[in-house]
């Protein structure tokens, strides 16, 4: 055989060196992963490792001997826990990292089993830790680790303490003895607050939730397990006697259901591969939709007798294979924590860690909410962290790697005055965690956020006014003084005023200077001039988007003066209501918290902002500028308000109109719009699937309009509605 052949030639010193080497780093990996619950590498750099191992030992074959970390299920170390052994081996799962390796997976399945009368069973792969549970007679007599396969850990007592874990099984055909294999996870959302309550506690916080998963379930102290969230899922089965053959995985997880076995909701039995692919792309896509964390799909083939007849190695079943998703975890340095300077003035601390790409994107910052929350998750500036980022979420560090500390790791200190500005911050009331920055006027970092969203899209929507922009007009490196003391200034910009400043290229993630990549230095350009000191067509382009800007509705007014409170939504409401700003000035805070959709904080809010005199100063430059701050309609030349008086409330889901669109068409002809049926109620529009409000208009008898009835009301008026109006009796 080839094997035997290449066994002749011998394997050069380098190699097998090498492959020594390689061994002995895997070993202590596994050690720090399954004995201490502490890894200092991630999963995926561990992955590599062994795969750099496998490539060694498929190039020599020689060097792939049955002690071999390739060779084996991980895990037979001694520990405090008493050793047991399993009635039937467990065991590892091969991977497929992409495609074509699961492809050649199910080519070589097709190939062996010599049949097409099958199918495939896909699971969720669950990031645990693996169990055994073995129930004689109904009763769980026993539980254990997975340990090297054949040798556990006895967890009894622990696992116990699992609610969802039964203690006696129910039902129909109960067998004599039976083994049943599982995964023990933490839920991710508990995490944070273990370890928060473990460096209260002096202790040493958890890296990850699978860790802590592990660590919680192999504690001595069985009373310290039960105060740990832990949960578990079913997704295999053992030895097992006295029960009638089953002859589909599938039907025996049914089974195991209706004993009271935790088994998952979201297996699926297909035909074939492309069966599988879907299930692949669907929770890459669905990753977070699960109660539970996943790092792959299991694809198991279903029919027990198959299952047989490929067998196993001495490492994992042929008959099933891991696909792996891309890691949403990585280790990192955390270099620095920084604070930044929101548009509130809020102060949050955020972290600055080596740049390191997971999930797709580069990643240098992550988010750490203040400072109490630096202090719970129990890191230090120096640390290796495990760096999560899921979907679309913000980074976040989940924990330190506390076993890779050198000593020279600092604390964070949350600094006593503004990073931007200088002034000394202070919590906004007392007992408040959040500190911030009482400069709200001008300090630089919160005008270029006030700014930089008053340009946004909620707000004004100025084209070509960007964070740079925004940046450069509040801090300029030339000249001393910025062009924009305060957004009072805005309307007046000149393009004489931009020629000749001089900034940094501000990132919008980190708020730092952006750097030359080549050079490494900050990057400092005129922003608005080109190098013959003309103006920049992007410049041009911004002032004249800032004057287009005057003529935006109230509501867009109001969003970007960034009152607190105050978003689109309530901006919207009050717009609709008042239809001025001087209006929305002189009206009382009791008129202002009885309007629709606004209430007793917004109406407070607004008080205390229109009473601080560098706000009354916006107002009165923006108006001298040309903004208009009311809305057609308000004042003598009112066009027709054929629906003023009447409120109506829309519900389901109209075929010709979006509920926005709806409400817009009554509001622009003076009806008011609300989200509940009152005996006030004038109509009540039902489009499909209207749901509760419809029953209460049908109680309270309100007219109800169809969706022709809308469209009637709005071109006839109410008289017309009525007599089109569906009848109120049942
Ligand atoms: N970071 C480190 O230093 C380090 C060290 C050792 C191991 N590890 C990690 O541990 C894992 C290796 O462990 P492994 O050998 O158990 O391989 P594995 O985790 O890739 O696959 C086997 C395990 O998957 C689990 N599993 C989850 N859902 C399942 C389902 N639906 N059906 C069947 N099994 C399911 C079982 O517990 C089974 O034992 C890898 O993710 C590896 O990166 C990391
Ligand atoms: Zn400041």
């Amino acid at each position: 055989m080839a094997g035997d052949k290449q066994a002749e030639t011998a394997v050069p010193a380098e190699a097998r060196d090498k492959h020594a080497q390689l061994a002995e780093q895997i070993e202590e990996h596994r050690f720090r992963y399954y004995v201490n619950d502490a890894p200092v590498i991630s999963d995926a750099d561990f992955d590599k490792l062994l795969r750099t191992l496998e490539a060694l030992e498929e190039e020599h074959p020689e060097l792939r001997t049955p002690d071999s970390p390739t060779q084996k299920v991980a895990g037979a170390y001694e520990t405090e826990f008493t050793a047991v052994q399993h009635r039937q081996r467990m065991l590892s799962l091969d991977n497929a990292f992409d495609d074509g390796e699961l492809a050649a997976w199910a080519e070589r399945v097709a190939k062996e089993i010599g049949t097409s009368e099958y199918h495939f069973l896909c699971e969720l792969k669950v990031d645990g830790l693996a169990v055994n549970l073995t129930y004689e007679h109904g009763r769980l007599t026993r539980a254990a680790t997975r340990g090297d396969g054949r040798t556990g850990e006895d967890i009894t007592p622990n696992v116990r303490t699992i609610a969802e874990i039964p203690d006696r099984l129910t039902g129909d055909r109960v067998p004599d003895l039976v083994e049943i294999r599982g995964e023990v996870y933490f839920p991710m959302e508990k995490f944070e607050e273990l370890n928060a309550r473990l460096v209260e506690a002096g202790d040493k916080p958890f890296a990850n939730p699978r860790n802590a998963a592990a660590g919680s379930l192999r504690q001595k102290d069985p009373r310290v397990t039960a105060t740990r969230p832990l949960h578990m899922v079913v997704h295999g089965i053992g030895a097992l006697e006295g029960s009638e053959g089953l002859t589909r995985l599938s039907q025996a997880y049914d089974l195991l259901k209706s004993w009271g076995l935790p088994t998952s909701r979201h297996n699926k039995v297909v035909d074939d591969l492309d069966g599988v692919r879907e299930f692949i792309a669907h929770y890459g896509e669905n990753r977070h939709s699960v109660e539970h964390e996943i790092d792959g799909v299991v694809v198991k083939l279903d029919e027990i007798r198959l299952q047989g007849r490929l067998g196993s190695t001495a490492r994992a079943p042929r008959w099933a294979i891991a696909y792996k998703y891309a890691p949403e975890e990585v280790n990192t340095k955390l270099v620095n924590i920084r604070v930044g300077v929101g548009r509130t003035g809020r102060v949050t601390p955020y972290a600055q860690v080596e740049p390191v790409t997971v999930a797709g994107s580069e990643v240098e910052f992550a988010t750490l909410h203040n400072q109490d929350v630096v202090k719970l998750k129990g890191v230090l500036i120096g640390d290796t962290v495990v760096l999560r980022k899921a979907g679309d979420v913000i980074p976040e560090i989940l924990g330190p790697v506390v076993d890779l500390r050198d000593g020279t790791e600092r604390e964070f200190v949350m600094p006593a005055e503004c990073p931007e500005c200088g002034t000394a911050l202070r919590p906004m009331k007392e007992g408040d965690v959040d500190l911030r920055c009482p400069n709200a006027r001008t300090c630089p970092a919160q005008l270029r956020e006030r700014l930089f969203y008053l340009a946004g899209r909620k707000a004004l929507d100025i084209e070509h006014f960007g964070y740079v922009s925004a940046a450069a007009l509040t801090k300029p490196l030339e000249p001393a003084e910025p062009a924009l003391v305060d957004e009072g200034d805005l309307f007046d910009l000149t393009v004489e005023q931009l020629l000749p400043i001089k900034a940094y290229v501000l990132d919008q993630d980190s708020g730092l200077p952006k750097r030359d990549p080549k050079t490494g230095e900050e990057k400092i350009v005129t922003i608005f001039a080109n190098q013959q000191g003309e103006p920049r067509k992007n410049a041009l382009a911004m002032l004249e988007n800032i004057a287009a800007a005057k003529e935006r509705p109230l509501a867009r007014v109001l969003t970007g003066l960034s009152i607190r409170h105050v978003g689109p939504v309530a901006a919207e409401a009050l717009a609709r209501e008042f239809r001025s700003i001087d209006r929305i000035q002189q009206a009382t805070e009791e008129e202002l918290a009885n309007t629709d959709g606004v209430g007793a904080t917004i109406a407070a809010s607004l008080k205390e902002w229109f009473e601080v005199s560098w706000h009354q100063e916006i107002i009165r430059k923006w108006k001298a500028a040309g903004v208009r701050m009311e809305d057609e309609g308000s004042g003598e030349d009112e066009g027709p308000r054929p629906l003023e008086g009447l409120t109506v409330v829309v519900t389901g889901t109209l075929e010709h109109h979006t509920r926005d669109g709806a409400k817009e068409a009554l509001q622009s002809r003076g009806a008011k719009v609300t989200g509940s049926v009152s005996k006030k109620t004038s109509f009540v529009i039902v489009g499909d699937n209207p749901g509760s409000k419809y029953d209460k208009a049908m109680q309270l008898k309100v007219p109800v309009l169809n969706e022709e009835g809308f469209a009637v009301l709005l071109e006839q008026g109410p008289e017309a509605a009525g007599e089109v109006a569906l009848p109120t009796e049942e």
